[in-house]
């Protein structure tokens, strides 16, 4: 028999860039897991219990040593990698203290959504992506 695909709901952040609201943070995963040295947005998977807010700002506590303020929601889309269906969310979020550490990504970047469609991205997030560079994402600020 196959074994049943497992299905986590996972939570990312829109981070603009203070000085320059046309660029989000944008990570790179370590080399050697799933979807090695794919990019991604900032975030995890959320556990029993936790709200998505909560997961989110757990997320890049740990992984970026941020805290953000979590807002609106933005996209959701689901995705089904050979290992695991992704139900991704996307958040709009701003980085209250801190300034992002790569603690648990190979790189973090900048980029215009234009930018991240030329890098190796998640295939859960490629829907996500036209939807950010055609506007249909609304005000990001
Ligand atoms: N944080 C984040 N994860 C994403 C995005 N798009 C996408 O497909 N994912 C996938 C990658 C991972 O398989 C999963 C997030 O899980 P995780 O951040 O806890 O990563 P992990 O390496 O521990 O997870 P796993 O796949 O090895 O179980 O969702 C995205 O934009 N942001």
């Amino acid at each position: 028999m196959v074994p049943a695909r497992r299905t986590v709901r996972v939570v990312a952040a829109l981070i603009p860039r203070p000085e320059d609201g046309r660029q989000f943070l944008v990570q790179q995963r370590l080399p050697g897991g799933s979807r090695a040295l794919l990019w991604e947005f900032p975030g995890g998977k959320v556990e029993a219990g936790e709200t998505d807010a909560a997961a989110l700002a757990r997320e890049c506590r740990e992984e970026l040593d941020v805290e953000l303020a979590v807002g609106r929601r933005l996209w959701e889309g689901q995705h089904s990698y050979p290992d695991l269906t992704v139900e991704l969310v996307l958040f709009l979020a701003r980085i209250v203290s801190g300034e992002p550490r790569p603690l648990g990504a190979h790189a973090l970047a900048f980029h215009t959504p234009a930018q991240m469609q030329s890098l190796p991205f998640c295939e859960a997030d490629i829907p996500l992506l036209d939807d950010l560079v055609a506007g249909r994402l609304g005000a990001l600020d």
